[in-house]
């Protein structure tokens, strides 16, 4: 995760263009005092909300791989998603919770949400979000095994279509060891219910 985007001008007037016609084909009128930035802010706004095709998460995850012995399970759990849904490019978001079991490698704690953000910050699925997060923490890691649940409210089932306020979205996946046993993968559930107060 870049803590600052840069954005390209070119792409960003091109992109403000077509909101100029969007706000017209709207019925609004894009020359007035509120609207006149619109188009840029959005055109910003969208290259922020993209921003994760520009990161390499296998890199992020490579910047910090230490060796380590240990070899009980770590979790980073409640790491906030901001997601967008390809289907109508409205927002999801919730709540990611990550584990893994070493094997003889760990990863620097921040580049867990770091790679969330990578992952979540393009157009996205939400079970394909998951699937991506866990390989990739598969692949760089090689883990004895690794676990995803991602909970998520969508703006396109609440604002608008089924209008349903209150549901969420809960989507899992794991690997090696979480999906051979049934008590690892009951540990992982219960650790992340547990509150620590
Ligand atoms: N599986 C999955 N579906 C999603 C996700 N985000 C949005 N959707 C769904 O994508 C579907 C697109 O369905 P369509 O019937 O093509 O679109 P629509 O007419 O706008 O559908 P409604 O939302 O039911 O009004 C909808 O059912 C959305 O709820 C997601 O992360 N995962
Ligand atoms: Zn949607």
């Amino acid at each position: 995760m870049k803590e600052k985007i840069e954005y390209n001008d070119q792409l960003t007037e091109r992109i403000a263009n077509h909101y100029t016609d969007i706000l017209t084909q709207l019925g609004e009128d894009p020359k007035r005092e509120g609207l006149e930035k619109t188009p840029e802010r959005v055109a910003k706004a969208l290259q922020y909300l993209t921003h994760g095709y520009d990161l390499n998460p296998d890199e992020i995850m490579n910047q910090a791989i230490f060796h380590e012995e240990y070899s009980e399970m770590v979790i980073v759990k409640d790491i906030e998603v901001y997601s967008m849904c390809e289907h109508h490019m409205l927002p999801f978001f919730g709540k990611a919770h990550i584990a893994y079991i070493p094997n003889g490698k760990i990863v620097g704690l921040s580049k867990i949400p770091r790679i969330v953000d990578a992952f979540a910050r393009r157009l996205q699925v939400q079970e394909r979000l998951t699937l991506e997060i866990r390989d990739c923490i598969q692949r760089t890691l090689d883990p004895v095994g690794v676990a995803v649940v991602i909970e998520c409210a969508h703006m396109c089932m609440q604002m608008r279509g089924v209008q349903k306020q209150n549901s969420t979205t809960t989507t899992s996946a794991f690997t090696g060891i979480f999906l051979d046993s049934d008590a690892t993968r009951k540990e992982f559930i219960n650790l992340i219910q547990a509150k620590l107060h």
